[in-house]
């Protein structure tokens, strides 16, 4: 009889905590992501969300409790499997589009000089270009930051975060900042990578409808115990965990009251 092996998650938490000095910040989660899926990840501001995304890339360490890549501890500091994309534009202002693209990639092959030469530079321009192209940018590879719209430059840093093939792509509130049609190509943009690129995504919105479209999976942060004399007392948990095989622009009913406090 042949057992089917039961594929590892590709990340899982156990009873993880998060505190800073007597902030209790995260609390009891308990989860586990398999590649390939899209996390939406929603709360009231302050509740922890982007110090999750934190501690997936390795820059904030877990309190205690377990966060397991491939079952194993996350490494504590970013590394090439893990890219990320803030909401506030993080280019480097002094370099062109396809440069700031080129310094990401020469960064993980050359850490200590940043610097490739010859053959190996001319493949990394050809594939800075080849990704700078499925964004949208080939048209403005020469352009310095400042000349790019809010779109653009958010389209910039995901290409900046994909360069290094990373397997997981965190995203913090990364189309907050832009109008509403821009957004919208925005998505149908993740959407495309996300298919094309293999990734698993961990995204931070405030809109809820954003996070049921663009999501395989929402998640909602709060706190489920609240001490009014002491507002740090507790952290915030994963208080749904839902699966998004609906409608996709459709929002279910018990949540929608909770988006009020979004
Ligand atoms: N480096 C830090 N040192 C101390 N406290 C921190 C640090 N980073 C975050 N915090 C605290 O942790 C809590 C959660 O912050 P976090 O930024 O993760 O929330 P969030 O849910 O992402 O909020 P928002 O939706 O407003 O971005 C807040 O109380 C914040 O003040």
């Amino acid at each position: 009889m042949s057992v089917t092996p039961q594929a590892t998650p590709l990340i899982t938490a156990k009873n993880l905590w998060k505190k800073y000095g007597n902030n209790t910040v995260l609390e009891r989660i308990n989860i586990s992501v398999y590649a390939g899926e899209f996390i939406t990840m929603v709360g009231t501001s302050g509740c922890g969300k982007s110090t999750f995304l934190k501690m997936l890339l390795g820059m904030e360490e877990a309190t205690s409790g377990e966060l397991l890549l491939d079952g194993k501890p996350i490494p504590n500091e970013p590394d090439q499997s893990r890219g990320i994309v803030f909401q506030q534009y993080s280019v480097f202002p002094h370099l062109t589009v396809l440069e700031n693209v080129i310094l990401a990639r020469e960064f993980e092959h050359s850490p200590l000089i940043g610097k490739l030469f010859g053959g190996k530079k001319q493949k990394v321009i050809d594939e800075a270009k080849a990704l700078l192209e499925s964004v949208g940018l080939t048209p403005s590879l020469a352009k310095y930051p400042h000349e790019l719209s809010g779109g653009m430059k958010q389209r910039l840093a995901i290409a900046q975060a994909l360069i290094r093939q990373p397997r997981i792509l965190l995203l913090d509130e990364p189309f907050g900042a832009l109008d509403p049609g821009i957004r919208a190509d925005m998505h149908q943009l993740i959407l495309k990578l996300w298919r094309e690129h293999n990734l698993t995504v961990f995204m931070v919105t405030h809109d809820l409808s954003e996070g049921f479209y663009l999501g395989t999976r929402l998640w909602v942060f709060d706190k489920l115990r609240r001490d009014p004399h002491s507002p740090e007392a507790y952290g915030a948990n994963i208080t749904y965990d839902l699966p998004v095989t609906r409608k996709k622009t459709e929002v279910p009913q018990e949540i929608k009251a909770a988006e009020i406090a979004l």
